[in-house]
């Protein structure tokens, strides 16, 4: 049973609080495991790498291979059938032409002191891409990864996924021949993320670690974040929905259930201000679930972390959607700009009816590699500029110096640093 609460009831402030502040993705076991993996990969290298993969994934990485090969990924994208083929050239094109628009233009110009500024952007040179592949496999989040990378210029990309069994799925093989990548390394987990971020002796160290996983694997890019870049934590899929009566409440379960089925640590909330709604829908969700093959993980989730909460009015319940912050929002209402124009925190929304989460996960183009764990109140989704850094740069002559270099002096002797202040007094002559 999911958790059930009414913004009317006398205890609702303290219960949505222990909701917010609930630690659902990495407890302090999945932390402290974390941080012993990452130190063994370190000290243990290629060695290390075998003996999680032979634990966790249950194959031994000296017989199954540790790399894909070019081959390989040729003849999944040849024997693929056309559908979906044609299904992820779509995405493919979708999620360029989108990522394409956030390319950001170099700066250069001259202010009224007469000093030249401005800035630069360049790729970084490496991006270690992560691919999850635990439960399900990810062709969409290997597009979702790459492709900005790409479109940012990174000269090399390194891939890694976990193949449980040692088995790699034909689909992810094929995104990969169509979004153009060769490095893909057969590891997962957190000892995959820390063999990309201090290198091993077969996979060299990368300078900006992307992409989605599990707790284990988001806990190992927050614990490394420093040592490499990161484009934020991407853990446990989330969904809030926001829903009035007049949506058909199979829809909405459906809805709920997609990101339910990711993880048993994923979440689903929905938002209703018709209690009778909130009955109907979780009496779809109970239908639906009997009928998914992903049903051990999408019941786990959802009775354990899953909530509906009747509301009095969505103004009502918008402060409380932003307090969340979730990965994803969905807005079900006739009018859903109108609630858009107050969300605050969310990593993507979905703007009405005809718009679920899903096609979001798959086709429509924004990146579906977003924040989770409330997250979404300082980080974004993954973007171009994850893999881009900026350099500023300036350049005085002697009127520019004479223009604004007395005040550096001033500043500098101020703050005690006369060599500063000597560096650039020399020049006023
Ligand atoms: N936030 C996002 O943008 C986004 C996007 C896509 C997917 N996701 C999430 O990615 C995750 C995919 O998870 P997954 O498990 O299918 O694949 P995964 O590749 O993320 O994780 C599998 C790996 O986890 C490690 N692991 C499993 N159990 C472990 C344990 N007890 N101790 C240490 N390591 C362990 C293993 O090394 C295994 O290879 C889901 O949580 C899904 O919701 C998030
Ligand atoms: N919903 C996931 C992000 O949380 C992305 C995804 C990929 N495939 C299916 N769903
Ligand atoms: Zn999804």
């Amino acid at each position: 049973m999911p958790l059930r609460l009414t913004t009317t009831a006398p205890d609702f402030a303290t219960a949505f609080t222990n909701l917010v502040d609930a630690r659902r993705e990495a407890d302090e076991d999945v932390s402290r495991d974390v941080t012993a993996i990452l130190k063994a990969v370190r000290t243990g290298g290629d060695a290390a790498l075998a003996d999680y993969t032979q634990r966790f994934d249950h194959h031994d990485l000296n017989v199954t291979g540790w790399a894909v090969t070019p081959a390989e990924t040729r003849a999944a994208l040849d024997t693929l059938s056309t559908p979906l083929r044609d299904a992820l050239e779509l995405a493919a094109a979708r999620i360029t032409a989108y990522h394409e628009k956030q390319r950001p233009v170099d700066s250069d110009g001259v202010d009224s002191a007469g000093v030249r500024l401005g800035a630069r952007w360049s790729a970084v040179d490496a991006a270690g891409l992560y691919v999850p592949g635990g439960r399900a496999a990810y062709p969409s989040s290997l597009l979702m990864n790459v492709i900005p990378a790409k479109v940012a210029g990174v000269q090399r990309i390194a891939m890694v996924t976990p193949t449980p069994g040692g088995e790699i799925n034909p689909l992810v093989l094929a995104a990969a021949q169509i979004a153009g990548i060769e490095e893909i390394w057969r590891v997962g987990g957190a000892q995959a993320v820390a063999a990309l971020a201090y290198g091993t002796d077969r996979i060299a160290p990368v300078d900006v670690i992307t992409g989605p996983g599990n707790a284990w694997v988001a806990e190992a890019k927050r614990q490394l974040y420093g040592v490499v870049g990161i484009d934020m934590v991407a853990g446990p899929s989330e969904i809030v929905v926001v829903a009035d009566a007049k949506n058909d409440p199979d829809w909405i379960a459906a809805d709920l259930l997609s990101q339910s089925e990711h993880d048993p640590t994923s979440q689903s909330i929905l938002f209703t201000n018709d209690a009778a709604f909130a009955d109907a829908v979780e009496r779809a969700v109970e239908g639906r679930l009997g009928q998914l093959a992903t049903q051990k993980v999408a019941r786990a989730s959802w009775a354990a972390n899953g909530a509906i909460i009747v509301v009095r009015d969505f103004e009502e319940a918008m402060p409380l959607v932003n307090r969340l912050a979730a990965e994803h929002l969905e807005l079900a209402v006739d009018d859903p700009d109108a609630l858009f124009a107050s969300v605050r925190h969310a990593g993507s929304v979905f703007l009405g009816r005809m718009t679920p989460e899903a096609v979001g996960d798959y086709v429509a183009g924004p990146n579906h590699v977003l924040p989770t764990g409330r997250r979404a109140r300082f980080s974004s989704g993954l973007s171009v500029l994850d893999f881009m850094k900026r350099t500023s740069f300036l350049s005085l002559d002697d009127a520019a110096i004479r223009a604004i270099g007395p005040a550096a002096v001033a500043l500098a002797e101020a703050e005690g640093l006369p060599a500063h202040a000597a560096s650039v007094a020399l020049r006023l002559g």
